[in-house]
């Protein structure tokens, strides 16, 4: 996967050197360039915003720079053999991100972030390169960032840990909270791990049982009241089979 990410702060995408994406990128699984928005500027002051069309508060993020930036961008991509691109656009304002979208990103060859400040990126971007490619206007939660680069972190985070090989053996996606299956849509339930005693705290006895069906029926069954607990809305999206009969006669 080819990931371009165009930005005024290139520094705040440091964190994609290290850890798991640093990793999928020394392994040749990811390819990540992040581009300053600023070098296709040419004024003295490298100027990226003006005021709001309409007035009101703050500014908005100029087409030029975008624009130019976007072109070149897609020009080195598709020189060097990438192909569709998907424009992801991280807005307070955009489709709500989720592991199902993850999933659905992790698929595509090639994505190109476009995070703004400001108040945001004259619309007459998004609207222009929509016609080239899919623009995925995504939301990381409902809150207001003074920028989509902390969005950027999350969503190349939550895709790429879903590229083939970039997990190593110890860890899988396979049972995230929002995978397919019996634990589809459920929270995670709480974990363990040695030692068997700390501070006078053990652990749950079946989970030291060997019953590998009682296991999976309290692991769900904590996973069901912790979803209850934080996130009532999921309980109607899971999937029948996530209750037993019983479960459903209540
Ligand atoms: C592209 O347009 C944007 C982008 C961002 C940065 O992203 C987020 O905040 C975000 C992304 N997921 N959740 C939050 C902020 C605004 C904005 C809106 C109103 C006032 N001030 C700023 C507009």
């Amino acid at each position: 996967m080819r990931l371009d990410v165009v930005t005024i702060f290139p520094e705040y995408l440091e964190p994609l050197n290290v850890s798991l994406v640093g990793k999928a990128r020394a392994r040749g699984r990811l390819n990540v360039q992040v581009h300053d928005l600023r070098a296709w500027t040419y004024d003295r002051h490298n100027t990226v915003d003006d005021t709001p069309y309409g007035g009101g508060p703050g500014m908005v993020m100029k087409t030029d720079a975008w624009g130019d930036a976007l072109d070149s961008v897609l020009a080195d991509g598709y020189e060097s053999g990438a192909h569709t691109p998907a424009l992801i656009v991280p807005t307070p304002s955009g489709r709500p991100f989720t592991q199902e979208l993850a999933v659905e990103l992790a698929e595509r060859p090639w994505l190109i972030f476009t995070p703004a400040r400001y108040e945001g990126i004259d619309r007459r971007v998004m609207d222009e390169y929509a016609t080239r490619m899919p623009v995925y206007e995504v939301s990381i939660g409902d809150y207001v960032l003074a920028g989509g680069e902390a969005a950027v972190l999350v969503v190349t985070e939550a895709v790429a840990r879903l590229l083939p090989g970039v997990l190593g053996n110890a860890e899988s996606h396979r049972d995230d909270s929002f995978a397919p299956g019996a634990m589809a849509n459920l929270l995670e339930g709480p974990v363990y791990t040695k030692p068997p005693v700390w501070r006078g705290r053990d652990i749950p006895d079946v989970l030291l049982s060997g019953h590998h069906g009682k296991i999976a029926r309290w692991r769900r069954d904590e996973a069901l009241r912790r979803t209850t607990a934080h996130r009532p809305d999921l309980i109607e999206r899971c999937e029948p089979k996530a209750f037993d009969k019983k479960d459903r006669e209540m």
